[in-house]
């Protein structure tokens, strides 16, 4: 097994004084290998952008570490540094320089700046090399962000929300960049986004944020294996005490049931069939539906084995 790129370990983190202190992030793991493309899902709030933060050294942890390359993400060397590329949610810009202007003063930084990428980015994307940064649209600041964490071909790309603001034909090209870079597998992606069909476009895995923890961490295909939308029709009205494990959403309607499972196997479907005599069809669900399934409110007394960890 390679080193991980990324490892996080028992990661507790608290904004304010002792008694007010807020925790945003308790007990996180989490371990990025090489050549992942890693999509970090989670409600506003959830705490996406503190977990980028600790992990690149910009915020400290509370307690427990974060590690990037090896190296200790509060004393990152110039060397890994200068591996890394970081988007923020408030992209940092220089607004009285012209964007050829901003681009030649961060090349200037790194000796093995490849400007033909960053040129075919700007003429994709079309930035205006010539405007200032500051009245550029705040679509057109987010591709220059990008731009200029790319320039040096990272090995470690970390992106907070990185298409929030981008059309639709930007957002695609930004996408079939990001699979551009992770052809080469010791490229590195590790973003946050609300958008769960860009994520299911490129990322190979995905972490979820629910309740300052990792509620998931996997491959995308294994999530949705595990994931199911079960049509349950018996031959005669279903009692109201009807229960299915690992239910996380059940609407019964007569003899026929509709419930959201997060631990299917075939083994259910067939428990299902025998104990209620009934036809059981299964149903995948896309990456949004299952991430609103685990956000969705209920009753605890609803489904008494739900957990917070999936
Ligand atoms: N410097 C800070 N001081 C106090 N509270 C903070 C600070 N930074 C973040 N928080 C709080 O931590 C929580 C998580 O914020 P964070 O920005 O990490 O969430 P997020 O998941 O990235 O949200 P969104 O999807 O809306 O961007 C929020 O309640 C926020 O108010």
């Amino acid at each position: 097994m390679p080193s991980p790129v990324v490892h996080i370990n028992n990661l507790h983190k608290s904004f304010g004084k002792k008694h007010t202190a807020k925790q945003v992030l308790r007990e996180v793991n989490l371990t990025v290998q090489p050549g992942t493309v890693l999509g970090l899902l989670g409600q506003n709030g959830s705490g996406k952008s503190t977990l980028l933060k600790c992990s690149l050294g910009l915020l400290r942890a509370t307690d427990g570490s974060a590690t990037i390359m090896g190296d200790d993400s509060w004393n990152l060397s110039a060397e890994t540094k200068s591996r890394l590329g970081y988007v923020p949610q408030e992209a940092v810009s220089y607004p009285w320089m012209r964007v050829r202007q901003v681009i030649a003063y961060t090349a200037a930084f790194y000796p093995a700046w490849n400007q033909p990428l960053v040129d075919e980015l700007c003429r994709r994307w079309r930035l205006p090399l010539e405007d200032r940064v500051g009245p550029l649209s705040v679509g057109q600041i987010q591709s220059l962000a990008i731009v200029l964490a790319l320039g040096h071909e990272p090995d470690l790309l970390i992106l907070d929300e990185p298409v929030a603001s981008l059309d639709p034909s930007a957002r695609r090209e930004f996408l079939r960049t990001i699979l551009e870079i992770v052809d080469d597998p010791r490229r590195t992606v590790l973003f946050s986004t609300h958008i769960t069909s860009d994520l299911e476009r490129v990322a190979n895995r995905v972490a979820i944020l629910r309740d300052g923890q990792i509620a998931f961490h996997g491959e995308l295909d294994d999530l949705k294996d595990r994931f199911k939308r079960l049509r349950i029709t018996a031959a005669h009205d279903l009692p109201r005490s009807f229960a299915v494990p690992s239910a996380l959403h059940c609407e019964i309607d007569g003899p026929v049931a509709t419930v959201s499972v997060r631990d299917f196997d075939d083994r259910l479907a067939d428990d299902l069939r025998k104990q209620w005599s009934a036809d059981v069809t299964v149903h995948d669900l896309n990456l949004e539906e299952i991430f609103v399934e685990m956000h969705a409110p209920r009753a605890p007394s609803q489904n008494p084995q739900f957990a917070a960890t999936y």
